[in-house]
């Protein structure tokens, strides 16, 4: 470095290193501002500018280097060879341009220094073809290390100043980065002029061809300066271009992004509209919008196949009364299509509200139900959607009459009932007119559906529906209440009469026949009758009352009608006092059996003893069956109950001699449960008593109900030993056949028929031995009930009569009772 600045001091004229340094920095100012330049454009004028600031700093560095060389003061006269200061300068202005270029055109973070070394490398070229150039009589010598430092330092501030001006683009980066850039070249200079040593050498003299430094020095600064000066103008007047042209450029891009967006806000809407009308072309509805003056603003294509509207209708301003002119008089409407029709129709269309959403239906004359919904807008006019609801209609008049109709026979069911009856009772109280109200079930209905099966049973509940309609006039409701539960309703004048006559003509018309394909039967019904408002006022009240009439009915024996009385209220009461007594009291062990003999009619010895139920209900005392099996029969208690019955008799029977029978009875309701076989078969194991001991009493009742498959029970457990006995015989028109149709082993004559024995009347007696010898000539065992008197028994024994039972003999007795008396007549027992 001393070297350097010992060069720089002693053999340099100050002012002519300030002249260099002057024209260095105008070259840089000069080639930085058009390097901006350069970096601002594109293509060619980008190359332009590049060459153009590669050829000013190039430029520049050669002015300098000469300049600064005049300054130079070797000791020996100098010259310059003139191939090679030309070739300095072609290198400084290729590499420089190099360097700008490389800076410019890349992208890459190392751009500035790739740049910045390549002007370094112009710098050094330069400089040292420059050296090479001068030509001095001596020797020139270098200091390598010095030439090292000097090319080292033209490139990194090359490079700092290319940095610089590639960051900042302002007047300010332009002044730094120039500042830079003739620190680069100046440094480069005068370090490089320090590693150069000029020994005197006379023999080294030059020919004339020499360019004399001062001339070289003068003539550069001045061509240089007024270049650099020129170029500056240039670039001046280019930026001012540049700005007016990037403000115009900017102005016209900014009217064609305008335009790209009018374009695109064009395209926009017409997407908009496409969608929208693919969107009301697509609709369910048809749809139409009028404006205030009620014309025509816009419509799908629903609507205009809807009404057929030919084209000069669908445009836009078309009046709202043209349309409806037309939809009234090609009749596509159902109603009159005459002109008169339309224009009646435009102005009850004129009287709906316009600022409320309103609802109409239109019928069509095809049959089609279109709902049209008006919704008004703001600033006037409406937008009206056409929607064809024919089949909601439909479905839902379809719904409606499935939820109030019964789907087997298309009568009304309970909910229209109710419904109707409401209305009905609400019209009886303006006076003037009652409310009949008959409930009806049908009599042995189940006894079709169990026998003949289901298919005929339906076919039995809409042959009653048909003939209850034929009964009815058309005031009446009939309805299915579910089952074989019917109900019919309509208004009377005379209850007592009116009522009675329905009720009998119902009941009439049940009793007949039917004929149900291949098989014909008869049912029949009961009737409980109430009166509204006389029985009730209300829909709830009065059904309860029918059925309370109803309840009687059938407990007064069947087929036939009843009124309702407030009584039935009572006994209904009562009823379901003892229904849930009657629960508890099987498992409160309330029931017990008690046991009535029946004796050889000659020779009066026990054969055995019938069981019969009875309830020792805690407040009521002893209860009789009478009282609660037809209850127990109602509710399916009977079905455990009679279970009881048959462990609990054979368990007791087991206790007797072995030729003591039992006798028990049987329900319809113990047959209807598959159980009954079973029980009886799992009474005889437990007890251990024989099959033969057992007898079965079961009544005509309890046949009718399903003959075969009581039959078929019956054999069973007859196949088992036990003894089958047919209760109550005579007083059923059916005992005969079924005595051919199964071989019962007893036949147990009525008590009625023996009480008739000793009856004062000649008929009613000789009615009585008619039955009793019938009963003999069977050939059964023949056991006469409810025998009282000693006369009786006379004339059953002279009738041939075999076993006897009444109390004559003994009433029904505890168990303990039969205990002392089998012990007490147990030597005449083993007798016989
Ligand atoms: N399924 C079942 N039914 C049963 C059972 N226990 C009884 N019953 C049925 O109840 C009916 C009434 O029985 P009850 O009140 O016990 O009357 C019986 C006798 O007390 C009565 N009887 C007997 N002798 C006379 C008499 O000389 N005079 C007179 N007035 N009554 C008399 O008869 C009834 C027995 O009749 P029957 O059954 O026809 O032999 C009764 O009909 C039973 O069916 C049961 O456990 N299960």
């Amino acid at each position: 470095m001393f070297r350097v600045f010992n060069c720089l001091s002693a053999e340099h004229d100050w002012r002519l290193v300030m002249l260099a340094g002057l024209v260095c920095f105008a070259a840089s100012i000069v080639a930085v501002s058009i390097f901006h330049r350069a970096v601002a454009s594109r293509g060619w004028t980008r190359s332009l500018w590049i060459a153009i600031a590669g050829a000013a700093i190039g430029y520049g560095i050669w002015a300098t280097h000469f300049v600064a060389m005049l300054a130079y003061e070797p000791g020996v006269p100098t010259g310059y060879g003139l191939v090679l200061t030309a070739l300095s300068l072609a290198a400084a202005m290729i590499l420089t341009s190099g360097g700008f270029g490389v800076a410019v055109n890349n992208s890459g973070r190392w751009r500035a220094a790739a740049g910045g070394g390549i002007i370094g490398a112009g710098i050094a070229s330069m400089h040292y073809i420059g050296m090479w150039a001068l030509e001095v009589p001596g020797r020139v010598i270098w200091s390598p290390e010095l030439v090292f430092i000097s090319i080292i330092l033209g490139m990194v501030l090359g490079y700092v100043a290319l940095a610089v001006a590639l960051g900042r683009k302002n007047r300010w980066g332009t002044f730094a980065a120039a500042l830079l850039l003739t620190l680069a070249i100046v440094s480069h200079h005068f370090t490089a002029m320090g590693a150069v040593q000029i020994v005197p050498d006379p023999t080294l003299a030059h020919d004339t061809l020499s360019l004399s430094p001062s001339f070289l020095a003068v003539a550069i600064a001045g061509v240089a300066l007024s270049v650099l000066g020129m170029s500056f103008v240039g670039v001046l007047a280019d930026r001012r271009l540049a700005t007016r042209t990037s403000r115009f450029e900017q102005i016209i891009s900014e009217l064609s992004l305008a335009r790209q967006q009018v374009e695109d806000s064009q395209r926009e809407i017409q997407e908009q509209k496409l969608r929208l009308d693919t969107a009301i072309n697509n609709m369910v509805e048809a749809l139409c919008m009028f404006d205030a003056e009620k014309r025509l603003v816009v419509s799908n294509e629903r609507y205009a196949l809807l009404y057929r509207l030919p084209p000069e209708l669908l445009r836009t301003g078309t009046p709202h009364a043209d349309i409806i002119r037309h939809r009234v008089m090609t009749g596509i409407l159902k109603s009159d299509s005459s002109e008169g029709a339309a224009e009646k129709f435009i102005s009850k269309l004129a009287a709906l509200p316009f600022d409320a959403v309103s609802s109409r239906i239109d019928e069509f004359a095809d049959g089609r139900l279109i709902c049209v919904t008006r919704q008004p807008m703001a600033g006037g006019g409406w937008v009206a959607t056409h929607l064809d609801v024919t089949e909601q209609r439909r479905s839902e008049a379809k719904i409606t009459h499935m939820a109030q109709h019964d789907a087997l026979t298309d009568l009304p069911n309970r909910v229209l009932l109710r419904e109707r009856m409401e209305h009905a009772i609400a019209v009886t109280r303006n006076g003037g007119v009652d409310l009949a109200v008959l409930m009806l079930d049908l009599d042995r209905f189940k006894e079709v559906n169990d026998t003949l099966g289901h298919p005929a049973g339906d076919s039995l509940l809409r042959a009653v529906s048909a003939r209850l309609r034929e009964c009815v006039t058309d005031t009446a409701l009939i309805a299915r209440l579910g089952g074989d539960e019917f109900a019919v309703i309509d208004y009377v004048t005379n209850p007592a009469v009116e009522a009675a006559a329905l009720a009998e003509n119902i009941r009439k018309a049940l009793c007949e026949p039917f004929d149900l394909g291949d098989h014909r039967v008869t049912v029949g019904t009961s009737i409980g009758i109430a009166i509204a408002p006389r029985d009730g006022n209300d829909s709830d009240v009065i059904m309860k009352s029918a059925d309370l009439a109803l309840y009687s009915a059938k407990s007064g024996g069947r087929g036939a009608f009843r009124f309702f009385e407030p009584e039935l209220d009572e006994l209904m009461h009562a009823r379901r006092n003892l229904e849930r007594d009657m629960r508890d009291a099987l498992s409160e062990r309330q029931f017990e059996l008690h046991y009535q003999p029946f004796v050889n009619a000659a020779t009066g010895e026990t054969r055995g003893f019938e069981a019969l139920l009875r309830w020792r209900h805690p407040q009521r005392g002893l209860v009789l069956p009478g009282e609660f099996i037809p209850l127990a029969e109602e509710t399916g208690l009977i079905v455990p109950l009679g279970e009881w019955v048959l462990r609990t008799a054979c368990a007791e029977a087991a206790k007797w001699p072995q030729e003591v029978g039992i006798a028990i009875n049987l329900s319809p309701a113990q047959f209807r449960s598959k159980e009954l076989a079973p029980v009886i078969v799992g009474a005889l194991a437990s007890s251990g008593i024989a099959p033969h001991r057992l007898e079965l009493e079961v009544t005509e009742t309890v046949i009718m109900h399903d003959s075969e498959a009581v039959f078929a029970v019956l054999a069973q457990l007859r196949e088992l030993g036990v003894r089958i006995a047919l209760d109550d015989f005579g007083t059923g028109y059916s005992s005969l056949s079924f005595l051919q149709r199964f071989p019962f082993d007893k036949v147990k004559i009525d008590r009625s028929f023996v009480d008739e024995l000793s009856s004062t009347r000649a008929e009613a007696r000789h009615l009585a031995r008619a039955v009793v010898r019938f009963a003999v000539s069977l050939g059964k065992t023949t056991t006469a009930e409810g025998v009282e008197t000693e006369e009786q028994l006379d004339i059953l024994r002279e009738e041939g009569c075999m076993e006897t039972q009444g109390y004559y003999f003994s009433r029904p007795m505890p168990a303990s009772d039969v205990a002392r008396m089998l012990r007490r007549d147990g030597a005449a027992i083993r007798a016989a």
